[in-house]
C-alpha cells in the first residue's frame, strides 16, 4: 500500500536536486512501490518553481550567481497530498467495488473523479502534465489525466490498474491479466473523449495512435519513469530551467541504472536528447541511447514505434550527418506503413511532413551550395541516399493505402521532385527498386506478386484480384481522388 510513510517525510525539506534523487532512489529501491502521488506533486512543484514561478525575474545576471532551486517543505507537499487523498478516497466508495480486480466502472469512476475537477481552459499549455498542476490549478493535459487515474488508483490499493502510452496518446490496463483496456483521457482537438470504452475498436483501424497493439504497458516503476520523463524543463520557447534539465537528466539515468527504461523507447529518447545539450561525463553518447531505443523497439514492439528513428534522424540531420539522417528517416518510414493513416494520426502526419517539405529539401540544398564540402556534395552521387529517399517515400505511399484519410497532396509532390532531381541522372540509373525483405510485412507474402489494378497491388490471399478494398477490409485510398469523387456524384 502507498502512503506518505515517515520513511518519506525524512527526506524533506529538499534543498536541491541531490535530495530530489535521493528522495527517488529510495522510492524505486525501497521495499513497497513508488507513491506516485507523493512523486508528480514533489516534482510538479519544482518544475513549477523552475519555470513558472521562478523566484528571481529571469532577466537579472544575479541569477548567474545565486542558486534558484526551490527549497520543497514537507508541508506543501502534505497538504497537497491529503487533498489528494480525500478527493479519491471520498468520490470512490470501495465497497462498491469488492472484487479483487477492477471492472471497468471502478475505472471509469476514477477517472470521472479527475475529469469531474478539471478547469474548462485550454489544455494544451506546458507544465500540466503532474499532480502539483492538478491539485493547484484544477489543469491536466491528456497525458496527465492518464496519470492522475493510475495515481488514484494506487491510492485505491487498485494495483491492476496500469498506464499504457502510445506515442501519441495514453490510456490504462486492468484486469486479472490485465489485458482489458479503458479510455480515461481526451485525445487531440475536437474529437469527443471516449472515456470509459476498451480501445479494442481503435486498435483494430491499425492507426499509428494506437501502435498497432504494440504500446508501452507500465509497471510502477516506468510509471514513475513516464513521470520523469514527461516532465517539462522548458521556460519559453527559447530558454529551458538547466536545473529542471538536469534534475529530470539524473532522474531518467536513476531510471536507466535499475532497467526501468529498457521497454520505454521515448524515455530513451528523451535522455538522448538532454545528453546532446549536456552530456554526462562516464555516460553513453546520445546515439546509443537512440539506438537503445531502436532496439528496444525492434525486440519489445516488433519494431511498431516511429520516434525512435526520428530522434536519431533529428540527431543526426543536426550534426550534418545527412546521408545517416536520410538512413533513420527510411527506417522511421519503414515502420509507418504497417499503419493505415486515420484523422488522429496528425501528430505523425506533421513529423513527415517536415522530414520530406523541409529537412530533406533543406539538406539538397545545403550540399547543392556548400560544394566545397566534397564529403557532403558526393551524397548527390551516392546511389544508397537516392535509394533511401525513395524508400522513404514508398513507406509514405503504403501507409496511405488502404487508409480511410489521404496522405498525399501536391505539396509533396513538388518537394519530391525538387530534391530527386538535384541527383545526379547516372546515379539515379544504378539503383534497384528491389523490395526490401521486412520479416512484418503490411501485406502477406502472397500479396507482394499481386496483379496490378490502376497501380494498385490489390489481391485476395486467394490470388484473386480484390475490388477497390484491400487486404485489409478497409476501404482503400484510390489512386486518382478525383475519379472517386466523380463516382460518387454518379451514386447521387
Ligand atoms: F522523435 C523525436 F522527434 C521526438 N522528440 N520528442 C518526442 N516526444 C517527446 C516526449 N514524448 C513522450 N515521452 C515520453 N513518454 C510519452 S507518452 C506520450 C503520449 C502521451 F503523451 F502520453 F499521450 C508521449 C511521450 C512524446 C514524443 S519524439
Amino acid at each position: 500500500m502507498a502512503g506518505f510513510k515517515d520513511r518519506d517525510k525524512r527526506h524533506f525539506p529538499l534543498t536541491d536536486t541531490s535530495s530530489v534523487v535521493k528522495l527517488f532512489e529510495d522510492q524505486l529501491k525501497g521495499s513497497n512501490e513508488p507513491n506516485l502521488a507523493l512523486l508528480s506533486i514533489t516534482l510538479g512543484c519544482i518544475e513549477n518553481a523552475l519555470t513558472l514561478n521562478r523566484s528571481v525575474p529571469s532577466t537579472d545576471d544575479s541569477t548567474l550567481l545565486r542558486p534558484i532551486f526551490p527549497v520543497v517543505d514537507l508541508d506543501t507537499v502534505e497538504a497537497l497530498y491529503t487533498k489528494f487523498e480525500t478527493l479519491v478516497k471520498g468520490s470512490v466508495d470501495l465497497t462498491k467495488y469488492p472484487e479483487e480486480y477492477s471492472s471497468r466502472d471502478l475505472v471509469k469512476r476514477i477517472s470521472d473523479v479527475i475529469w469531474s475537477s478539471l478547469s474548462r481552459s485550454f489544455k494544451d499549455k506546458a507544465h500540466l502534465q503532474s499532480l502539483y498542476s492538478f491539485l493547484t490549478g484544477n489543469k491536466l493535459d491528456c497525458f496527465g489525466v492518464a496519470f492522475g487515474v493510475v495515481a488514484a488508483a494506487q491510492l485505491l490499493g487498485r494495483n491492476d490498474i496500469h498506464l499504457a502510452l502510445s506515442e501519441d496518446h495514453a490510456w490504462v490496463v486492468f484486469g486479472e491479466d490485465g489485458t482489458d483496456t479503458a479510455e480515461v483521457t481526451w485525445h487531440g482537438k475536437g474529437n469527443e473523449d471516449k472515456r470509459g470504452q476498451s480501445i479494442a475498436l481503435s486498435v483494430a483501424e491499425k492507426s499509428w495512435l494506437y501502435l498497432n497493439g504494440q504500446p508501452v504497458i507500465c509497471n510502477r516503476l516506468m510509471e514513475v519513469a513516464a513521470m520523469v520523463s514527461a516532465a517539462n524543463p522548458s521556460i519559453s520557447m527559447t530558454m529551458d530551467s538547466i536545473e529542471m534539465g538536469a534534475l529530470q537528466q539524473e532522474l531518467l539515468w536513476l531510471l536507466y541504472d535499475e532497467s526501468h527504461l529498457s521497454k520505454y523507447p521515448m524515455a530513451l529518447g528523451n535522455l538522448g536528447d538532454l545528453e546532446e545539450i549536456s552530456p554526462t561525463p562516464g555516460r553513453p553518447p546520445p546515439l546509443s541511447l537512440f539506438q537503445e531505443a531502436i532496439s528496444s523497439s525492434v525486440k519489445n514492439y516488433a519494431n511498431h514505434h516511429v520516434y525512435p528513428y526520428t530522434y536519431m534522424g533529428g540527431y543526426l540531420y543536426r550534426k550534418r550527418r545527412y546521408k545517416e539522417a536520410i538512413k533513420c528517416w527510411a527506417e522511421a518510414s519503414n515502420v509507418i506503413r504497417k499503419f493505415n493513416y486515420t484523422r488522429e494520426d496528425e501528430e505523425i502526419y506533421k513529423e513527415f511532413l517536415e522530414i520530406a517539405n523541409e529537412l530533406i529539401p533543406n539538406i539538397v540544398k545545403a550540399v547543392t551550395l556548400n560544394t566545397l564540402d566534397h564529403e557532403q556534395l558526393n551524397l548527390l552521387y551516392d546511389p544508397v541516399v537516392y535509394g533511401d529517399i525513395l524508400r522513404f517515400y514508398d513507406g509514405i505511399c503504403e501507409w496511405e493505402e488502404g487508409s480511410s484519410t489521404p496522405v498525399l497532396h501536391v505539396g509533396w509532390a513538388q518537394h519530391l521532385t525538387f530534391s530527386l532531381n538535384k541527383f545526379d541522372p547516372r546515379t539515379r540509373a544504378k539503383i534497384d527498386v528491389g523490395k526490401d525483405e521486412d520479416e512484418e510485412d503490411k501485406k502477406s507474402d502472397d500479396e507482394e506478386d499481386g496483379e496490378e489494378v490502376d497501380g494498385k497491388k490489390v489481391v485476395d490471399n486467394k490470388g484473386g484480384v480484390q475490388d477497390s478494398e484491400n487486404g485489409k477490409g478497409k476501404a482503400a485510398v484510390q489512386k486518382d481522388p478525383l475519379k472517386v469523387v466523380v463516382e460518387e456524384m454518379k451514386e447521387v
